[in-house]
């Protein structure tokens, strides 16, 4: 019988287990088994994925995130503002602005610390991309998808895609609590027209700072928040001249607010909260 040490900590109810790669060691062909695994409420942990925190050759820090149908995400902005909150406490990192590794590259990380403990993250998520190819989404390659009709279940939608190094599509709507999270969100997720699935968001425009804002994400359903998917919607509402560039944006997602600023530089800065729930053993 295996185990490892595992802190389980959220964004904003997106819940991760988290490991230290630093101190542990799972098979690399175990692991999607293993987010699977710990993910189940029943008979594991309970999460929406498992997150490691690694050593890395580019950075002090790298993150990797699976989701909880065992797929590895590219990003993870509520990962990412736990693994900066881990790797400040657990002294991986001494200042409190560093840079984390991701698959989709490296961002900027900044906390504060109050007695020792990390209670805000900024993290520099670096430049949206948004040609068609980079979502990926298929067809003409070179041009942006903003408000582009799209028929999904037989219905005609409009959507925007932004990729936050993740893929995302952004539906607008009068009524958040309309959200078609589970009968639109799969559909979407697996549609073939994005051949590496996509994160699914329902955004209600509030005012010119102000968004609601719900998610099916791919590979782990509902979520309470989606940290990648409230940079991708502020993008999109900016795309679409419902809210300003360079203007602080609360996004207010079901677990919880975060502040989006897509700056005028063009990178997308995401401020919010990280918290421990519990540590333990997992044995498998
Ligand atoms: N489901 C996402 C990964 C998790 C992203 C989300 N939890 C966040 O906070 O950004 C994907 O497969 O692209």
């Amino acid at each position: 019988m295996k185990s490892f040490q595992f802190t389980k900590m959220h964004g904003l109810g997106n819940n991760y287990i988290y490991v230290n790669m630093f101190e542990e060691r799972i098979e690399e062909a175990q692991l999607p088994n293993v987010a699977v695994n710990v993910s189940n409420v029943y008979t594991g942990i309970g999460s929406d994925g498992l997150i490691l925190i690694c050593p890395s050759d580019i950075a002090p820090v790298k993150m990797r995130i699976f989701n909880n149908d065992g797929s590895e995400g590219k990003n993870c902005g509520n990962g990412l503002r736990c693994v900066a909150k881990y790797a400040y406490e657990h002294k991986i990192v001494e200042e409190t602005e560093f840079q984390i590794e991701t698959l989709s590259g490296v961002v900027d990380a900044k906390v504060v610390v109050e007695d020792g403990i990390v209670t805000e993250v900024t993290v520099d998520m670096g430049e949206p991309r948004l040609q068609r190819s980079q979502i990926p989404m298929t067809g003409d390659d070179t041009s942006q998808v903003v408000a582009e009709k799209a028929i999904f279940g037989g219905e005609e939608y409009e959507i925007t895609t932004v990729s936050m190094g993740n893929p995302h599509v952004i539906f607008y709507l009068n009524d958040i609590e309309e959200a078609p999270l589970t009968t639109l969100g799969p559909i979407v997720e697996k549609d073939a027209r994005f051949p590496e699935g996509v994160n699914v968001e329902f955004v209600e425009v509030v005012n010119e700072h102000e968004l609601h804002f719900r998610v099916w994400e791919r590979g782990s359903g509902i979520t309470q928040a989606c940290g990648t998917g409230a940079c991708a919607a502020v993008v999109a509402s900016v795309l679409n001249n419902r809210t300003k560039r360079n203007v602080p944006t609360t996004v207010h997602l079901a677990g919880g607010d975060l502040e989006i600023t897509w700056t005028t530089e063009g990178r997308v800065l995401m401020k919010g909260p990280a918290e421990v729930i519990c540590t333990g053993e997992y044995y498998y």
